[in-house]
């Protein structure tokens, strides 16, 4: 019976209190997919740093970002549930598809912030904490209560909640701040708009339906793919950096050269694909794709050269 109802609620696009929400909502409030990258730049900003940290603080300090981020995206989630429900891409999340009230959403991404903010400052360090608890509300206040609704630069600001992993991971090991995770950090920042932007493009009617004023519904497709080019290009020089600077090793910077010529190579391609429909969208999808392998190799081989240099 409660099923019946909650269906022929969740047609409408409505929430309902009490509903027997399963783990899996839970878990899917956390956004697991995405954040796999974000605790993966996490380890990486953690193993890279000089000074090594003990293997179950590592472990704990890891937790916390993820446990950090989860509750993130599902604060993210409580706050645009109503956006959410007039996008395909996400209307079978669990509050726009009526699987769990907004209480309890809300409930749940409190709990799991303090939480992993109070542990990291408790277990690692201070300063991992006050990065970590910054990230969580940057990502929350300044992205998606702010900026998403008001403005195309969205992403390009809040896009700074992400990369802030790397510099918590390196903050656990070490204690400090450093010259090399500010470059971790600065290339995360400037990877998240030809990452999302990319994506926005092929997603662009979502968006417009939601009423969502991203780049790509507000400055249009050719605007939208010139700028993410744009962006490849600092992304790539900061990439490379460290190498010459001498804070990482020579295989770090020819995977770095390798891997963002690529990237740049595949954003020009997209930016000069022009409005043919599958050449336009499989260069988007190509980007997009080429974006999250980008940083997984790029972190992992920077790991590999601070363990084993050439
Ligand atoms: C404000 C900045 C960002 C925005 C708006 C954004 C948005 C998105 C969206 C809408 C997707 C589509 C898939 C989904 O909803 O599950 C996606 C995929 C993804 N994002 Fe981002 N992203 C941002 C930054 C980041 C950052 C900083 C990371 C990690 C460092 C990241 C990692 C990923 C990954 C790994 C996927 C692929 C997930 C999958 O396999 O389905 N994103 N992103
Ligand atoms: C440690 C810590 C707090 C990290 C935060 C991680 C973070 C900011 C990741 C950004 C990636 C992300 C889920 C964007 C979704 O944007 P969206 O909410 O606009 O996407 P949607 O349309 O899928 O809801």
């Amino acid at each position: 019976m409660m099923a019946t109802v909650a269906d022929a609620l969740a047609a409408e696009g409505e929430p309902i209190e009490g509903l027997p929400a399963d783990w899996r909502d839970f878990l899917a409030l956390t956004k697991p997919r995405v954040m796999t990258l974000v605790v993966f730049t996490g380890l990486c900003g953690l193993l890279a740093a000089p000074e090594s940290i003990h293997p179950v603080l590592g472990f704990v300090a890891i937790l916390c970002i993820a446990l950090g981020a989860g509750a993130a995206g599902a604060l993210n989630q409580w706050y645009e549930a109503d956006l959410d429900a007039k996008m395909r891409r996400t209307r079978n999340r669990p509050l726009p598809a009526g699987r769990m009230g907004r209480p309890a959403a809300l409930q749940f991404g409190v709990g799991l912030a303090a939480f992993s903010v109070i542990l990291m400052g408790l277990a690692v360090n201070l300063l991992a904490a006050a990065i970590l608890s910054v990230s969580i509300l940057f990502y929350v206040l300044i992205y998606t209560v702010w900026l998403k609704r008001r403005t195309p630069q969205n992403i390009v600001i809040g896009g700074a909640a992400g990369a802030f992993p790397a510099l918590i991971g390196w903050a656990a090991a070490t204690g400090r701040v450093d010259l090399l995770p500010c470059l971790l950090f600065l290339l995360v920042f400037l990877w998240t708009p030809p990452h999302f932007w990319s994506l926005s493009l092929f997603v662009n009617s979502d968006y417009a339906a939601a009423g969502v004023p991203m780049m790509s519904v507000v400055a249009g497709p050719r605007s939208t793919r010139l700028q993410a080019f744009l962006y490849s290009l600092p992304m790539a020089a900061v990439a490379v950096a460290p190498w010459p600077m001498g804070l990482t090793g020579r295989l770090y910077g020819v995977a770095a050269l390798a891997l963002s010529g690529l990237f740049v190579a595949l954003a020009l391609r997209m930016a000069l694909s022009g409005e043919t429909e599958p050449a336009r969208m499989r260069a988007e999808r190509r980007l997009f794709g080429f974006s999250v392998f980008y940083l997984f190799a790029l972190f992992g081989v920077l790991v590999i050269d601070r363990w084993f240099p050439l």
